[in-house]
């Protein structure tokens, strides 16, 4: 598909089947690259507070950190569909607050959904935002922002009365006009019976292999995070290696005065 996609082709990958694969990006040059391998929706995940910012947890976030990576990211024009995260405080307080920053996203970031966390008790939310014509994405299981609740970032869903109320989850945020759903850190069995009742694409994170889809943290993937490694993370590359095997040699080229050459000097 040589077009940019759309929640419609996202939606349509449930029903014939095909996997819907989703990165997080915070950045230009990141976006580039997984674009030209095709990966089909790209987050801007509030998890930029951990992995980009340094911070513990991703409650920090502001709507203007996500509009200065949302806009770096669109900056690249990717073919995938951009999803920005509503971080922390941003959607909580009322509807019109939502409203204005779900609308910031769009407008001043570029983003052409949005993704918040909750399930029946958001359901208000998704509609305000649905009903301005921004699709919504919802998320909902071990959800980051709830990290106090929660106690830590604890597997969602295990007992059997939890799990009901997962699937009631599910199908709330669905009927309020979230497009998709993100499942999180919930039990595989779980994921799959959500995945099966709904009729919106469920994108898995430590949920297992029956979700319409998967989404990763890019730097999980590469290596690139020491504070954080979830049972769910498989990581493809070793980064971390390439880049400090990188300025290694440039600092030992330098010190020994190999670097610069003639050839990268002006006469
Ligand atoms: N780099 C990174 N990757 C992420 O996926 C991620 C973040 N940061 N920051 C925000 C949240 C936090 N996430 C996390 C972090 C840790 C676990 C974790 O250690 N889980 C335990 C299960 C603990 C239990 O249920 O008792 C595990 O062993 O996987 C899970 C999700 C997911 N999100
Ligand atoms: C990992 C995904 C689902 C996320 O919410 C994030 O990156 O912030
Ligand atoms: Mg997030």
């Amino acid at each position: 598909m040589n077009r940019a996609k759309t929640i419609l082709d996202i939606q349509k990958m449930k029903a014939t089947g095909e996997k819907i694969t989703v990165l997080t990006s915070y950045d230009y040059p990141f976006t580039r690259i997984m674009d030209e391998c095709g990966i089909d929706m790209i987050l801007v995940g509030d998890s930029v507070g951990v992995v980009f910012a340094g911070h513990d947890n991703t409650l920090p976030v502001t709507v203007d950190d996500m509009l200065y990576h949302t806009r770096a990211v669109t900056r690249a024009r990717p073919k995938a569909l951009v999803v920005t995260d509503m971080p922390f405080l941003s959607y909580q307080t009322d509807l019109r607050d939502a409203r204005i920053n779900a609308g910031r996203l769009v407008k001043e970031g570029g983003a052409e959904a949005v993704k918040l966390e909750g399930g029946a008790h958001v359901t208000d939310t998704i509609r305000a935002i649905a009903d301005m014509d921004i699709p919504v994405m919802a998320h909902i299981g071990l959800t980051p922002q709830s990290i106090h609740r929660m106690g830590g970032y604890k597997v969602q869903g295990k007992k059997e009365e939890q799990a009901q109320r997962l699937l009631e989850d599910a199908l709330a945020v669905q009927e309020a006009g979230a497009f998709a759903v993100v499942l999180e850190g919930i039990p595989l069995t779980l994921a799959g019976r959500i995945t099966a009742e709904l009729s919106i694409p469920t994108i898995g994170i430590g949920a297992g292999p029956h979700c319409d889809g998967q989404v990763l943290v890019i730097h999980d993937i590469l290596g690139l995070c020491e504070k954080y490694s979830p049972k769910f993370v498989k990581r493809y590359g070793d980064a971390r290696t390439l880049i400090s095997d990188a300025v290694a040699s440039y600092i030992s080229e330098v010190k020994k005065g190999e670097f610069p050459t003639e050839g990268h000097s002006f006469n």
